[in-house]
């Protein structure tokens, strides 16, 4: 059992309903995807992750670290520039085992929304304007179960509605009748209408309003417990992933840097910019704390990058960080050389045990 993957548990979600996570149903090795320009842009690098049935996974990272990448490489919806250059993405369903990088054709578009579904940014956006509600989810239904009768496509309409917490008399409705949540809440029904293994939201409320938004999530989770799909979470609003995930993970520079359960990462982060990232907003419910955003900005992708990617940003950085890359080994917590005192040549920072983040201007920094 690695850190990467943890005890199966039972969590209690916000209805109290109590959650079982189960066995891997998402196994991703050493993904790697480039864009393909000039210079080439690696944005997910020797990327490992599994996910568990029933599970809320969060990712979170500054904007260009490589999450919407990874959701897109997840349901083999990249385009040309981007190409998937290493690893592998197994679904496992039942006795299905299902090599995801492998699929093609007739295969692939069977594969989409029925295993792995995708509610991203903007999405809400996304329904065609021409078409009523029913009419969009008819479609869904039709297209990959053809052999369902139409009265049954009908009653299923209505339960979708019904799920997602929306009147079905709206299902006549045209989109731009339906307020900017209930357009949501319609893509969520579409992403769920065959009963996904898997549900990747991409920054799926940030263009909602704040209480809008968290009915939506709150009924998102209630959704999961009752259904059991998995659901990766990706957005950089850290606060609103340590309300709603089981586990998050940090990437940073195209890599995942630190995985924890939500509550050990609020409350015992690991990594500096971990760190960094919760000193950097308010805490609604922790104590009052002095905000510092991470000064600096992520590295470019598009040079090779030596050493530890964070390094540059790095109040706690030494000699080898800037040498060596740490990873984020089987059983370790965090990919930093600090917590490995044979490497950084002293015991972990007491700042950064205490979790604090000081910009590099205001402390020491101690070269080796
Ligand atoms: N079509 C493209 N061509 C070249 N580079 C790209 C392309 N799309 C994304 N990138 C680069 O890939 C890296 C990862 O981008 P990505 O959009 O996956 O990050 P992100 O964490 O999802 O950011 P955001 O939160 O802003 O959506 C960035 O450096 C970005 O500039």
């Amino acid at each position: 059992m690695t850190s990467t993957e943890p005890e199966p548990t039972t969590e209690r979600t916000s209805d109290s309903a109590p959650v079982a996570i189960g066995a891997p149903v998402l196994t991703v090795r050493g993904l790697t995807v480039e864009y393909e320009t000039e210079p080439s842009v690696r944005a997910v690098a020797d990327l490992d992750l599994v996910l568990h049935r029933g599970e809320i996974l969060g990712l979170a990272g500054e904007s260009g670290c490589g999450k919407s990448t990874l959701a897109y490489a997840l349901n083999r919806l990249l385009r040309s520039p981007a190409r998937i250059v290493a690893g592998s993405v197994h679904l496992h369903s039942g006795e299905t085992d299902i090599d995801v990088l492998g699929l093609t054709g007739a295969d692939l578009r069977r594969f989409r929304w029925k295993r792995i579904a995708m509610v991203f940014q903007g999405a809400m956006n996304a329904l065609n304007p021409v078409l009523t509600v029913r009419t969009q989810l008819v479609d869904v239904l039709a297209a990959h179960e053809p052999r369902t009768s139409a009265a049954d496509r009908l009653r299923r309409c209505t339960e979708l509605m019904e799920l997602v917490g929306v009147d079905p008399v709206r299902l006549g409705a045209y989109p731009h009748e339906l307020s900017g949540g209930m357009r949501q809440r319609v893509m969520i029904a579409m992403a769920l209408a065959l009963r996904p293994d898997v549900l990747v939201m991409d920054e799926p409320t940030t263009a909602l309003d704040v209480v809008v938004q968290r009915d939506i999530l709150r009924e998102l989770t209630a959704l999961r417990a009752r259904l059991g799909f998995a659901i990766v979470f990706i957005t950089h609003d850290l606060s609103l992933l340590l309300e709603i995930s089981d586990r998050i993970a940090i990437m940073y520079a195209g890599r995942i840097v630190e995985q924890a359960s939500a509550g050990r990462l609020l409350t015992a982060p690991r990594h500096p910019y971990t760190v960094g990232l919760l000193n950097s907003f308010p805490s609604v419910t922790g104590p009052r704390r002095r905000m510092r955003g991470i000064p600096g900005n992520p590295p470019d992708l598009s040079a090779p990058i030596a050493g530890c990617a964070f390094a540059p940003r790095c109040p706690y950085r030494r000699q080898p960080c800037e040498e060596h890359r740490p990873e984020l080994a089987p059983g370790s917590m965090a990919a930093c050389h600090a917590y490995d005192a044979s490497v950084y040549g002293e015991d972990v920072p007491a700042a950064l045990s205490r979790g604090e983040f000081q910009p590099i201007d205001t402390v020491e920094v101690i070269e080796a």
